[in-house]
């Protein structure tokens, strides 16, 4: 199996992270170890899998069955709120159903202000880092005041935020908060779930038109030249092809700027000042 020649970008520990992988919230169980087999048959080497994703057995079977050296794949897992107070349990839970050892990247799923234990949850994850078990350590749905508290009470910076962004919800002051402090950003919903217009919009398809390109593939262009880490969820192979098939082309500035103008400050996702789901 070879890897697509993805490239890397480099976290603020030092380690790197493929830049596009594959996301595999609403795969079903039943399903997941064939299409991660697949997307890793494709060249795909970082998969985005979480406790709550209930999949994670079926990402580690797939991973087991493929061969490909662990030091050759970038795996994330996420701790999840019913978890907060119990991050090593739930750790040491997600690696037994991955099988794995080792994940690249671990992290606290939301904020959950409303619990008040984002903050221990954190202190947990930097155990774990410690441990060599997770090698980089996150945060996803952190809104500011989130990330301020980590960093005014432990000092470790998440090396990675994963927040809900694509054209129609550009998160600029977040993303320049993220820039500031070296945290890279993962985009979730890079596609805006396939829920709106976007494939449609005249921004959209006359780059498409212009770069023989399909709207998905400009979208998540437009994500890789703001240095975003994506990792578009579909079942189907051939969209993992197309997906990944965004390396030979560029936007151009008049183009990034024509999206850049799309941002609607619109969520399809939930708030996560109010999330609270157990
Ligand atoms: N941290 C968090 O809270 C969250 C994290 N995530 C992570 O982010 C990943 C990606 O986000 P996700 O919510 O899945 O949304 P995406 O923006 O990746 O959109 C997925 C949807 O787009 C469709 N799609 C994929 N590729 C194409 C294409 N080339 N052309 C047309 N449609 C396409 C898929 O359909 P089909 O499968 O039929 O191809 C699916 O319906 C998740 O899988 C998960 O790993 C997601 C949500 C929240
Ligand atoms: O997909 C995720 O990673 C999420 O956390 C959310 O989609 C969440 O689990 C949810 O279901 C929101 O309605």
């Amino acid at each position: 199996m070879t890897a697509l020649p993805i490239p890397n970008i480099t976290l603020n520990d030092g380690k790197q992270i493929p830049q596009l992988g594959l996301g595999v919230f609403l795969v079903e169980p039943g399903e997941t170890e064939r299409i991660v087999i697949d997307a890793l048959e494709v060249g795909y080497r970082h998969i985005d899998t979480a406790r709550i994703y209930d999949n994670e057995a079926e990402v580690g079977a797939a991973i087991a069955k493929s061969g490909i050296p662990r030091d050759e794949l970038f795996i994330t897992t996420k701790l999840w709120n019913s978890d907060q107070e119990d991050p090593l349990g739930a750790f040491n839970a997600s690696m037994d159903r991955l099988g794995l050892e080792r994940v690249d990247l671990y992290l606290v799923h939301w904020p959950v202000p409303e619990f008040g234990t984002a903050l221990g949850a954190w202190k947990g994850l930097i155990e774990i880092a410690e441990s060599g078990r997770a090698t980089s350590i996150g945060v996803s749905n952190f809104e500011i005041p989130h990330l301020q508290e980590l960093l005014d009470n432990t000092g470790i910076v998440p090396a990675v935020n994963q927040i809900e962004l694509h054209p129609l919800n550009q998160r600029r002051e977040l993303r320049a908060f993220c820039r500031e402090h070296g945290i890279a950003i993962e985009a979730w919903g890079p596609l805006a779930q396939g829920k709106s217009d976007l494939f449609e919009r005249p921004e959209i398809t006359a780059a498409a038109a212009a770069h023989g390109k399909t709207p998905a593939q400009v979208i998540l262009r437009w994500h890789l030249q703001h240095d975003t880490i994506i990792f578009p969820k579909t079942t189907r192979r051939e969209r993992m092809v197309e997906n990944a098939d965004i390396l030979d082309f560029e936007l151009t500035a008049a183009e990034m700027a024509a999206i850049d103008g799309l941002d609607a400050q619109h969520n399809f996702g939930p708030d996560p000042s109010t999330f609270n789901r157990r």
